[in-house]
């Protein structure tokens, strides 16, 4: 998956994804997540790939570990390049992922690189300790969860900036720190817990962003990304 910011495509319908996208050229990356895929199904999937955007598919799977394998090996046949499970499902589901996309990937495709989700950006510490019952810090169960999924043989992790920098160091460089939760210093928060600007990711380590609402909330979005990009990579 390319460098650039991956854009959150939360639309409710293939329609305004579309709408929205005549503003950008297949060299951005797009994220499929739960709410697109639910209504439209593989053929949203399909339509962007022919478009030619780098997708990351976020379905975050978890589930038992036969499930979860037999669902990764029909994901595989979509092409993409980055798909997610829930870390949480432990390692052997993870490990069942991966053989399932492994399977999955007939000649002619390229295996889909594999994430493990840690701790959801919309989680903050209190959760952790009081829901999840969890006695260390969320820090200690985010790299906890980025070792699990490094034993599995994933590719990398979804976490928030703010663990980025750990992670490199236990896990190395080129394990994927896949970065949701980013705001611009004077953009509301939302939902999300654990937020960080496009500048921050760039400093922790991130090797990916991933970007929504700061981008399809904007007034004009394309500015909004060229923004947010020239910072993520540190030309502005
Ligand atoms: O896996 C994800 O993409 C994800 C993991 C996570 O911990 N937090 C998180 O926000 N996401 C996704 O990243 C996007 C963030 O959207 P915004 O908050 O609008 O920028 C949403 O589509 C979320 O589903």
């Amino acid at each position: 998956m390319k460098t650039a910011p991956i854009i959150a495509l939360d639309f409710d319908s293939a329609e305004k994804t579309f709408e929205f996208l005549k503003a950008f050229e297949g060299d951005v990356n797009v994220k499929v997540g739960m709410q697109l895929y639910y209504k439209e199904g593989p053929a949203i999937v399909a339509r962007l790939k022919e478009l030619g955007y780098d997708i990351f598919l976020d379905l975050k799977l978890h589930d038992i570990p036969n499930t979860v394998q037999s669902a990764m090996e029909v994901l595989a046949g979509f092409g993409v390049d980055l798909i997610n499970v829930h870390a949480a499902g432990g390692k052997t589901m993870m490990e069942a992922a991966l053989e399932g996309l492994d399977k999955g990937t007939t000649s002619g495709l390229v295996r889909p690189s594999l994430i493990g989700v840690t701790q959801l950006t919309s989680t903050d510490e209190q959760q952790v300790r009081s829901e999840q019952l969890i006695d260390g810090s969320l820090q200690d169960s985010v790299l906890h969860y980025a070792k699990l999924t490094k034993d599995a043989g994933l590719d990398g992790v979804v976490c928030s900036v703010h663990e980025a920098a750990v992670i490199s160091h236990v896990c190395g460089n080129e394990f994927f720190k896949v970065t949701p939760g980013i705001r611009l210093a004077d953009g509301g928060m939302h939902d999300q817990k654990r937020i960080a600007t496009p500048e921050e990711a760039r400093l922790a380590g991130s090797t990916h962003i991933v970007v929504g609402r700061a981008i399809t909330g904007a007034a004009d979005p394309r500015a909004a990304y060229e923004h947010i990009n020239s910072r993520w990579k540190g030309t502005k």
